[in-house]
């Protein structure tokens, strides 16, 4: 696999209630790529990444990564926050280091620095609470990569924030993206965040869930307001837009 980081094949997950969420589903992820899985609600998008993260096992197929995975590799972003709420911002994004068993004092230093990037430099030593939903998110964003991942998962992260953040955050994952390069796995199913943001879409169709296009996105880098406001943007939205409304006429074949 030249250049990729993992390649799942064939990979089938029934639930154990009988739900046929992925049926044969191919996908190569390239190390460094930004890739976005793209699709109706219930396709299987959260399954992929739970198969990929090595929450669940498939029932059939399989997720083979270019090289042996070591802790800290994968790290994952959920639709929620998920933080301790009686744990200060620092201990939470330190977790991870102190499940690897990390020294504390150096694992403080990490996870300060962590927070730094992600703009959040001045809250180490504030309670999930007194944060807003965006910076709680940032704090999730920061715990997910203080092991330095070589892969990081993200469950539409910021499906559940209001507009304005979420544009805000969509530049501010970029730009990490731009700068440290490590691979991305994300999941949304809005077609302009996908554009925005990826290098690539693979488009999921429904039960079962399998990939059923692949899109490179060329807009040029970096991306920011006049991305958003081009031409080229607008026409690749609306190519994607009707590629997913087929995709989802395909979900009962
Ligand atoms: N633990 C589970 N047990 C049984 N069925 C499940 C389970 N988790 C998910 N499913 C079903 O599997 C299918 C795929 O679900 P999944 O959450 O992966 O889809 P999704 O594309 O991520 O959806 P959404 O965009 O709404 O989050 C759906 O039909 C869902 O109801």
């Amino acid at each position: 696999m030249s250049g990729g980081l993992l390649r799942l094949s064939g990979l089938s997950l029934t639930y154990p209630n009988g739900t046929r969420a992925l049926d044969g589903l191919d996908l190569a992820v390239a190390e460094g790529e930004f890739l976005s899985l793209l699709g109706a609600s219930g396709c299987g998008k959260s399954t992929v990444l739970r198969l990929v993260a090595g929450l669940i096992a498939p029932t059939a197929g399989a997720v083979a990564w270019e090289r042996p995975l070591a802790r800290g590799d994968v790290g994952f972003v959920f639709q929620e926050p998920t933080l301790m709420p009686w744990a200060r911002i620092l201990d939470n994004v330190r977790l991870p280091l102190d499940l690897a068993g990390m020294d504390r004092a150096e694992g403080n230093a990490r996870a300060a620095e962590g927070l730094e990037r992600v703009g959040l430099g001045d809250f180490l030593r504030a309670w999930p609470r007194e944060l807003s939903g965006g910076m709680k998110m940032r704090a999730a964003l920061a715990r997910a990569l203080v092991t330095r991942p070589r892969l990081l998962l993200l469950d539409e992260p910021f499906a559940a924030l209001d507009e304005i953040t979420r544009l805000k955050l969509n530049d501010d994952l970029l730009a990490l993206w731009r700068r440290e390069r490590f691979t991305t796995l994300f999941v949304t199913h809005s077609v302009f965040e996908s554009v925005y943001l990826s290098s690539r879409i693979a488009i999921m169709k429904a039960r079962p869930g399998r990939v059923v296009a692949d899109l490179p996105v060329d807009l040029p880098w970096p991306r920011d307001l006049s991305t958003r406001t081009g031409s080229d943007y607008g026409a690749l939205c609306r190519a994607v837009s009707e590629r997913l409304h087929r995709a989802m006429g395909e979900a009962a074949t």
